[in-house]
């Protein structure tokens, strides 16, 4: 009925004014965090991580004060929208699956992730992390682990979890244009210009960005988040350009890139893909798209010999 799609309103965790998809009761009161059109919701954990995934978030009128809850609802919607219009992708399932998001994970939770079956954001401490909901790149990559689950499945180790966390960058990075930098707007609130990772340089925040130097080791899962870096300049060179290691690339630009990656996910990368593995899926992919001999091509090319994968 008429009050399924109503807009709402409310200022998210940088206290910026948003609008969003809620439901209101008939009466009009109560309202929700429900987007009943992409089937979005939107919860508050209540500082817990047992019962999950909370209450639904409930205001009396149109107007939510909750930032948490905003910015997670809105950078749902935000990041839905991305794959559907780009790349006529029906949710992260491809079947309109309900997306599910809890704020206030746990008490001054210094992380968001996906947990196979919801997306989950802590509160931060405020000193290490802000409410982390607020950064649409950390929002998005968190989304883009229920894509890659639902497609590739690349396993969370190794070479093939490098890459799994370096897909959710690209995607992240490439939702949140703005720059290359991942979750600038929620890491050390009283610093500014720092990031958790940057896609441009990767050293600048301890990661590789070349073969040679990734690590090869147990910690988080065999360095899923350490190795994405290497990956992740090859995707930031075939889109900027420039030159790595003695080697240039020409740039094709943010979006062709992101399309090579999409369809390498959904098409071609397999759960124990090795990084040689991505450079033929990305080469493949930008076959498809554009052509054998086509400057894409020759980018992709170029950006894996620059990061030692040949
Ligand atoms: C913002 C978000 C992208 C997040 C960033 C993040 C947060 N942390 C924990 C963390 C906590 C404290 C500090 C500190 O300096 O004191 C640093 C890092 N490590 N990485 C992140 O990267 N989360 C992981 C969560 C993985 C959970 C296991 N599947 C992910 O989604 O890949
Ligand atoms: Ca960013
Ligand atoms: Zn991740």
């Amino acid at each position: 009925n008429a009050l399924q799609h109503v807009t709402g309103h409310g200022k998210g965790v940088l206290g910026d004014d948003k609008n969003f998809d809620v439901r209101c009761e008939t009466s009009g009161s109560p309202c929700y965090l429900d987007d009943v059109n992409r089937k979005i919701q939107t919860y508050d954990a209540e500082k817990q991580d047992q019962n999950l995934p909370g209450k639904l978030i409930k205001s009396s009128s149109t107007t939510f004060n909750e930032p948490a809850g905003v910015d997670a609802h809105t950078y749902a919607e935000k990041t839905f929208d991305f794959y559907k219009k780009k790349f006529g992708r029906n949710s992260f399932d491809d079947k309109g699956g309900k997306l599910i998001s809890s704020v206030h994970v746990g008490d001054k939770w210094n992380n968001a992730a996906w947990d196979g079956k919801q997306m989950l954001y802590g509160d931060g401490d405020g000193k290490v992390f802000t409410m982390l909901s607020g950064s649409l790149d950390v929002v998005a990559h968190e989304l883009t682990h229920a894509v890659t689950e639902n497609t590739a499945n690349l396993q969370y180790w190794g070479e093939s979890g490098a890459l799994n966390e370096s897909i959710s960058d690209i995607m992240g990075a490439t939702i949140d244009s703005k720059n290359w930098l991942l979750g600038e707007d929620i890491y050390t609130p009283d610093k500014s210009g720092d990031a958790l990772r940057s896609l441009a340089d990767p050293p600048k925040y301890k990661q590789p960005d070349h073969y040679k130097d990734r690590y090869i080791g147990f910690q988080d899962n065999g360095g899923v988040h350490t190795n994405s870096g290497i990956n992740n300049k090859a995707a930031y060179l075939i889109a900027a350009g420039g030159t790595h290691h003695q080697v240039k690339v020409q740039g094709i630009g943010r979006d062709k890139m992101s399309a090579i990656y999409y369809r390498a996910l959904t098409l071609y990368l397999t759960p124990n893909a090795d990084f040689a593995e991505m450079r033929k899926a990305a080469i493949e992919s930008a076959t498809d798209l554009y052509g054998a001999n086509s400057a894409e091509v020759t980018a992709v090319k170029k950006a894996y010999d620059s990061i030692g994968v040949n």
